[in-house]
C-alpha cells in the first residue's frame, strides 16, 4: 500500500549506522528510511545483524558510528525507555508479560507505565479509570477478551503472543518493531496472527524480523534486506525476490527449501 515513492521525511532513518563488539564489525554502514505507516519486513541469514539493528533502533545498544531518527528526532545513544517515550515500542516476546497477573492487569499495567505510572501503585490501579478503559479497549483489539481474568501463564503460546503484541501497542506508540511475532506458531494460527497483526498496527509504522517468507511476504510493504550487517536491498516485495543480488545472498536458497519443506509434507 505506502510502498509508492513518497516525499515525505521518513518517521524512522538509519544514517550509516556501524556496531563493532571489540574489534568485530556487525553491522556496517546500516542505511535504511521507513515511511510514516508502512510495515517493513527485516530478513536476512542467521547472523546477519538483524537483531543487532533492532536492538541499536530501540536503544539496547548505542551504535558505534552513525545517526539513528524517530520522528525528527535523533534517538541514538538514548536509552530504551526515553526511546520508548518517544513513540517506538518493541516487543520483548513473552518475557515482558507478568505470567501470574490476569490478562487484563498484564495491559492496563503497559498502559499505566506508557502514562508514566510506575508498578508499585499497583494497588491504587482500581481507581484509574482511564487505565482500566485503555486496557478494555486493547483486550478487544487483541481478541482475548474472553481471556480477560485468566492468568498470563494459562494462556496458550498464541495466546501469550497476542497479549504480548497488546503490551507492545498499550503506550500508543506510532512505531512498532516486532521480533519474529509467529515464531513457534502453526500455519493456521500464523495465517491469523498476520490477520490481527494488520489490525492492530493499522496507521502504525511496523518493523518486524521475519525468518517466515509466508509472513514477509504477506505483511510487508517493503522488505529490508540485511547480509552481513548492510542493508543490500529495501524495497517492494516484487521487486525484493526479484533483485538478483538478494537472490544470490539469501532468498534463493530459503525459497528453495520453503519449498522443499512444502513439498515433503
Ligand atoms: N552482545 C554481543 N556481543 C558480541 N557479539 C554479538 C552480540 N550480539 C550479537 N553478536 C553477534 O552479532 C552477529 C549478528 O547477530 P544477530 O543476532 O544480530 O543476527 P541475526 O541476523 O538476528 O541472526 P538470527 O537470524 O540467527 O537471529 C552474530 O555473529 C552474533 O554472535
Amino acid at each position: 500500500m505506502n510502498a509508492t515513492p513518497s516525499t515525505e521525511a521518513p518517521v524512522l532513518e538509519l544514517r550509516n549506522v556501524w556496531k563493532r563488539f571489540g574489534k568485530t564489525e556487525i553491522i556496517r554502514g546500516a542505511n535504511l528510511a521507513v515511511r510514516g505507516g508502512e510495515r517493513v519486513a527485516v530478513i536476512g541469514p542467521n547472523g546477519a545483524g538483524k537483531s543487532t539493528l533492532f536492538n541499536l533502533i530501540s536503544g539496547r545498544f548505542a551504535p558505534s558510528s552513525g545517526e539513528i531518527w524517530l520522528n525528527g528526532q535523533r534517538i541514538d545513544g538514548k536509552k530504551p525507555y526515553q526511546i520508548n517515550r518517544m513513540g517506538l515500542s518493541r516487543s520483548f516476546q513473552i518475557t515482558n508479560i507478568f505470567p501470574k497477573l490476569s490478562v487484563f492487569e498484564n495491559l492496563r499495567c503497559s498502559v499505566l507505565w506508557s502514562l508514566g505510572y510506575r508498578y508499585t501503585f499497583i494497588r491504587f490501579l482500581a481507581d484509574l479509570d482511564d487505565a482500566n478503559e485503555r486496557a478494555e479497549a486493547l483486550l478487544d483489539r487483541i481478541g482475548l477478551h474472553k481471556k480477560r481474568d485468566t492468568l498470563a501463564m494459562n494462556l496458550t503460546y498464541a495466546e501469550q503472543r497476542a497479549l504480548e503484541i497488546g503490551i507492545t501497542i498499550a503506550g500508543g506508540a506510532s512505531v512498532i518493531l516486532l521480533d519474529e511475532p509467529t515464531a513457534g506458531m502453526s500455519k493456521s494460527e500464523t495465517r491469523r496472527f498476520i490477520e490481527l497483526i494488520r489490525e492492530v498496527t493499522e496507521g502504525k509504522t511496523l518493523l518486524t524480523v521475519e525468518h517466515d517468507m509466508g509472513v514477509v511476504f504477506g505483511l510487508a510493504d517493503r522488505i529490508a534486506v540485511v547480509v552481513y550487517g548492510e542493508v543490500i536491498a529495501f524495497d517492494t516485495p516484487e521487486a525484493v525476490r526479484a533483485n538478483p543480488r538478494v537472490q544470490e545472498a539469501y532468498l534463493g536458497s530459503v525459497l528453495a527449501q520453503q519449498q522443499a519443506a512444502e513439498v515433503a509434507h
